[in-house]
Order: structure tokens, then C-alpha cells, then sequence
């Protein structure tokens, strides 16, 4: 599904990792971790075609990203819901307009308005829709950056940070809301400094945790 081969990233002339190899297998769930500054947005950046690789492969639904056209491009984003680190709203839009913006871009908003509802609920968040970014909660917000994500039912869901800001609670909420995800056989990666979270999956859905750290990605093993 997402697939990498031997890759490495550069910003400017400083390479940031190397020899990096990574595959997510339709349905799988996997965790990456690791210190601060060592790269994981770059790499979920990578596994979205947000960036491309210095060298070796990165091949996207079977195709290598660095060949795709534009149209291509808009196609394959369509596959992938990302739940950014800082969300990024709108603040003008109330948070029903912007959970749907990828709808209204798309120009497929009527036809998706019954399930807009639904999501929003799924969320919790069905009160809040029509207030203002501002408005809401750390962990509102991450809701509803992650209903934001799945709005146009992707394959594959890749979060940065999704519990980055928000209490233990409303943690275990979101992760809850991406075991879902991914019982309903959508791939899933999550980014994320928080052990407890990883340790707290562990008991309800079979995953893989991977850490990135010296330039290297490995599988985390004892400490979890
Ligand atoms: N656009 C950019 N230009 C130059 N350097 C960058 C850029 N984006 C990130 N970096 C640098 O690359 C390194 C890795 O950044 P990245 O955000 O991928 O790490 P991270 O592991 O996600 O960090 P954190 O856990 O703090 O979010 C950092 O040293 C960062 O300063």
C-alpha cells in the first residue's frame, strides 16, 4: 500500500535519515516514535507524498511517487486522510465547514451532507459544528481533525501527533476512534511521543511500533 525502499532525506545539503525501508500492508496499524527533531514528520510527510525523497523509492498504491503527475498527486492524496500536528482550521469556517472543506474542494458536498452528521457525531462533536475553531478544545479540535481526515473515506489514515496537546482522556478517545479506523480495515500510522498511548493499543489491536532514532528506523521492542 505505502511502501519504502532503502530512502533517504535531505533538508538542503544536511541528510536527515538514510537506508530507511518501511512497508504498510493494507489493514495494518503501526506506531512511530522517537526523540524529538529525528524526523517522523518528514517521514509521514514522505508517506503521504507531501515530500520526495532524496533517494531511493517511494511507491504510493503501487506507483512510484516520484513519477506521478498532478492529477496523480490529487488521486493518491484522496487515498490518505493525514490529521496534521497543528490541525490547521480554518478559523473563519465553523467546524462543519471545516471538516467538509476536503468535500467542498472536491465539489461532492451535497452528496456527502447526511454523512457529515454522522461523522461529526462519531466524533462527538455534533454540538460543536457550528462553532468557530477557536472555540473548541485541544482535544475537540484533534476529533475533529481526524473526522476531517476520513471524510472522503480513505485507505489509508497517517497522524501526526494526534494526542499531542490533550489530557489521558481524551487520548484514549482518539485512540479508540483510529482502533475503529482500522477495524474497518483502513491502514493506519500514528507519530507519537506518548509510550502510554502505544502501551494502551497494545491491548486492543495488534500493531507494530517503529522507533526513528540515529538516522535508522527500528522496531521498538522491551521498553513498551
Ligand atoms: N522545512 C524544513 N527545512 C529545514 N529543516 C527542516 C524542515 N522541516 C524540518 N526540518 C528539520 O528536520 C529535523 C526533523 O524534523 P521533523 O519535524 O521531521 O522531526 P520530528 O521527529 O517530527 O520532531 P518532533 O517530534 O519534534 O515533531 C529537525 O531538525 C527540523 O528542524
Amino acid at each position: 500500500m505505502i511502501e519504502l525502499e532503502d530512502v533517504a532525506y535531505s533538508y538542503g545539503g544536511a541528510e536527515l535519515f538514510s537506508g530507511l525501508s518501511l512497508k504498510l500492508a493494507p489493514g495494518s496499524f503501526h506506531f512511530l516514535t522517537g526523540p524529538s527533531g529525528a524526523g517522523k514528520t518528514t517521514l509521514l510527510k514522505l508517506c503521504y507524498g507531501e515530500l520526495l525523497a532524496t533517494s531511493g523509492h517511494v511507491m504510493l498504491f503501487e506507483q512510484d511517487a516520484a513519477r506521478l503527475d498532478r492529477d496523480q498527486v490529487a488521486m493518491m492524496r484522496r487515498r490518505i486522510g493525514v490529521v496534521h500536528q497543528d490541525c490547521q482550521f480554518l478559523d473563519h469556517l465553523t467546524m462543519r465547514d471545516n471538516v467538509a472543506l476536503p468535500l467542498t474542494v472536491s465539489g461532492r458536498s451535497s452528496a456527502f451532507s447526511a454523512d457529515l452528521d454522522d461523522l461529526l457525531a462519531w466524533v462527538g462533536l455534533r454540538r460543536q459544528a457550528d462553532q468557530l475553531p477557536p472555540q473548541l478544545s485541544g482535544g475537540e479540535r484533534q476529533r475533529a481533525a481526524l473526522a476531517r481526515a476520513v471524510i472522503m473515506s480513505p485507505d489509508v489514515i497517517i497522524a501526526d501527533e494526534p494526542t499531542g496537546n490533550i489530557d489521558w482522556e481524551m487520548s484514549q478517545r482518539l485512540l479508540s476512534l483510529l482502533i475503529e479506523l482500522n477495524k474497518m480495515g483502513k491502514t493506519i500510522l500514528v507519530a507519537t511521543h506518548d509510550l502510554n498511548l502505544i502501551r494502551a493499543a497494545k491491548s486492543q489491536v495488534s500493531s507494530r511500533v517503529l522507533r526513528l532514532k540515529d538516522r535508522q528506523l527500528q522496531q521498538a521492542g522491551a521498553e513498551l
